[in-house]
C-alpha cells in the first residue's frame, strides 16, 4: 500500500474510510488532508481504492478495488447481470449499481441538500421520491444509447473511456428494449445504437456506416413493432438541417453535450446529438406517447423524458402548481410541449412555448391541437418572454443562467415552476431568483434516473 503522495501520472492504492456522498455518484474520503472522490464506495465503508487521476494539489479521484469493511447498504453489483459470456467487465454510468435502491435515494437527497446549501445558502432537507411503481430501479429507460465496438457488438462505454464493454441486454431499459438480444447482434461499421420506446412501438437509430448487411440483420432481429432509422452516409449532402437544438456547450453522450444538435437529432438532457440526417429503413421516424390521456408526437431522435413514469409524473406535479385562475402560461425549453400543454389544458389557459429544436416545435404544434397555443423556435436566453402569469422552465443541465433568470425577474410572472435535472445549476439559478424577489414554495426531488447519479427536481416559486 502506497503512502507516498499521488499524482496524475502515478496511480496509487490507498486505504480509505469513506465519509459522505458527493456529486456524480462518488463518495468523499480524505488521505493526508487531501480530498479523494471515490467511485464504487458507500458512506461508512473502509475500502482499498486505486487513484485514477485528478489534480493532485487539490483533490484525487479513486476507484474501489476491495471493500475491507462493507456498508449494510451494499448489494452485489447489478452491472454483472448484463454481462455476456466471457464477462463480466463493468461499464460506466450506473454509479449506484452496488447500493440498495432506497439508500441510493437518501444519498442523492444528501447531495441535493448539500448543493442547495453551498451554492444557494438554502437550508432545506428535500427528499428524493421514488417514481410510482418503482421496485427494482432496473427497468425504467425508454431511451437507451449503446456504443458499438470494432467487431460490431453493442455495449456500454467503460467509465471515463472509449472502450466498449459488450452487454447481453440494454442496462436499465424498459422491458420492450431489454428483451432485444444484443449478444447475438453484429453490426460492423455502426458506431452507436439509439433505442426509443413509446406506447406500443419503438425505433432504433443506427449511427455510423453499417452498410446494408448489418441493417438487414437488425431488421430480422427486431419484431415488426420496431422502426429502423440509419444515418445518411457522410458526403451525401444531407447533413444537419441547421435547426439548432440550442444547447451550446452542453453535452455528454446523452444528457450533456448538446451543442451539435440538429432538428432531427437527439436533444436529450445532456447527450450529444446525431450529426447527420436520418433515413427511414423501415417504419416511421415519429413515435406517439400517450400521457394522462393526451397523445404526444415525438421524433425518435427528439427529446423525451427518459423514465417511463416521468412524463405523467412531471406533468401532474407541474400542473398542480398552476393556479386555477391562470390565464396565460409560458413553457420555456418546451420540447414537444409535454409540460405546458398538460397544464394549459387543465386550467384552460393560453400557452406560449419556446424551444430551440425546430422539429420539436413542429411536433408541439400538433400536440397542442385544440388549445390556444403559440410556439416559437429560438434560444430562450435570447428571447423576449411573452406576458404570462406562470412560467414553466425545464432547461438542459446547464440550467437557465443569468440571462434567463434576469428575464424571469423582469417578467410579470407570479409563479415559476422550475424542472431541473442538475442540482448545481438549479441552486445557482434559485439563488438569483430569490435575490430578485421570488420565494420557494416547494422543492421536490424525484428519482427519475434510478441507480445512476442523476435526479430530477421540481421547484415552485411565487412572488
Ligand atoms: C430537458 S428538455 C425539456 C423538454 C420538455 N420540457 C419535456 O419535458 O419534454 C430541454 C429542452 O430544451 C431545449 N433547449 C436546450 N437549450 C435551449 C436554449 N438555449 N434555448 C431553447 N431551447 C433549448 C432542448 O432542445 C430540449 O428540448
Amino acid at each position: 500500500m502506497s503512502e507516498t503522495p499521488t499524482t496524475d501520472s502515478a496511480p496509487a492504492e490507498l486505504e480509505l474510510l469513506i465519509d459522505g456522498p458527493a456529486a456524480g455518484g462518488t463518495c468523499v474520503a480524505r488521505h493526508r488532508g487531501q480530498v479523494v472522490f471515490v467511485a464504487g464506495a458507500v458512506p461508512g465503508e473502509r475500502v482499498r481504492a486505486r487513484t485514477v487521476g485528478g489534480k493532485a494539489a487539490t483533490f484525487l479521484r479513486a476507484e474501489v478495488v476491495e471493500v475491507l469493511e462493507p456498508s449494510g447498504h451494499r448489494v452485489p453489483d447489478r452491472r454483472r447481470g448484463y454481462a455476456i459470456a466471457g464477462g463480466p467487465r463493468l461499464f460506466g454510468g450506473m454509479e449506484f449499481a452496488h447500493v440498495e435502491l432506497a439508500h441510493s435515494r437518501e444519498l442523492k437527497a444528501q447531495v441535493l441538500a448539500d448543493q442547495l446549501a453551498r451554492i444557494a445558502h438554502l437550508d432545506l432537507a428535500p427528499t428524493v421520491e421514488a417514481a410510482p411503481g418503482e421496485t427494482t430501479g432496473l427497468d425504467w429507460r425508454t431511451r437507451v444509447q449503446l456504443a458499438v465496438d470494432a467487431a460490431g457488438r453493442p455495449g456500454m462505454l467503460a467509465a471515463r473511456s472509449h472502450e466498449v464493454v459488450p452487454v447481453a441486454s440494454a442496462p436499465l431499459a424498459c422491458p420492450e428494449i431489454a428483451e432485444v438480444a444484443l449478444a447475438d447482434l453484429r453490426l460492423p461499421g455502426a458506431e452507436r445504437l439509439e433505442f426509443a420506446w413509446a406506447d406500443d412501438r419503438g425505433a432504433v437509430i443506427v449511427r455510423g456506416a453499417p452498410g446494408s448487411g448489418p441493417l438487414s440483420e437488425l431488421s430480422l432481429a427486431l419484431g415488426p413493432q420496431w422502426s429502423i432509422l440509419a444515418e445518411e452516409p457522410a458526403g451525401s449532402g444531407r447533413g444537419s438541417n441547421g435547426a439548432d437544438g440550442g444547447r451550446p456547450g452542453v453535452g455528454r453522450s446523452g444528457r450533456r453535450s448538446r451543442g451539435r444538435t440538429s432538428a432531427r437529432s437527439a436533444s436529450r438532457r445532456g447527450g450529444a446529438a446525431g450529426h447527420r440526417q436520418l433515413r427511414v429503413v423501415r417504419g416511421s421516424h415519429s413515435l406517439t406517447q400517450t400521457v394522462l390521456g393526451r397523445r404526444f408526437e415525438v421524433a425518435a431522435d427528439g427529446f423525451w423524458q427518459v423514465h417511463r413514469q416521468a412524463p405523467s409524473l412531471l406533468s401532474s406535479v407541474v400542473t398542480a402548481a398552476v393556479p386555477a385562475d391562470t390565464t396565460t402560461i409560458t413553457d420555456l425549453y418546451c420540447g414537444v410541449g409535454l409540460l405546458g400543454i398538460g397544464a394549459a389544458a387543465e386550467v384552460g389557459a393560453r400557452l406560449h412555448g419556446i424551444e430551440g429544436a425546430r422539429a420539436a416545435i413542429a411536433a408541439a404544434r400538433i400536440n397542442a391541437d385544440g388549445l390556444d397555443a403559440h410556439f416559437a423556435v429560438g434560444r430562450v436566453d435570447a428571447a423576449d418572454l411573452p406576458e404570462s402569469d406562470v412560467v414553466i422552465l425545464d432547461p438542459p443541465r446547464a440550467g437557465a443562467g443569468p440571462a434567463v433568470t434576469s428575464s424571469l425577474l423582469d417578467s410579470g410572472a407570479s409563479t415559476l415552476v422550475y424542472v431541473s435535472c442538475d442540482a448545481a445549476t438549479l441552486a445557482r439559478d434559485l439563488k438569483a431568483l430569490r435575490a430578485g424577489g421570488f420565494e420557494i414554495e416547494s422543492l421536490r426531488g424525484f428519482d427519475l434516473f434510478p441507480l445512476t447519479a442523476h435526479l430530477e427536481t421540481v421547484t415552485v416559486l411565487r412572488r
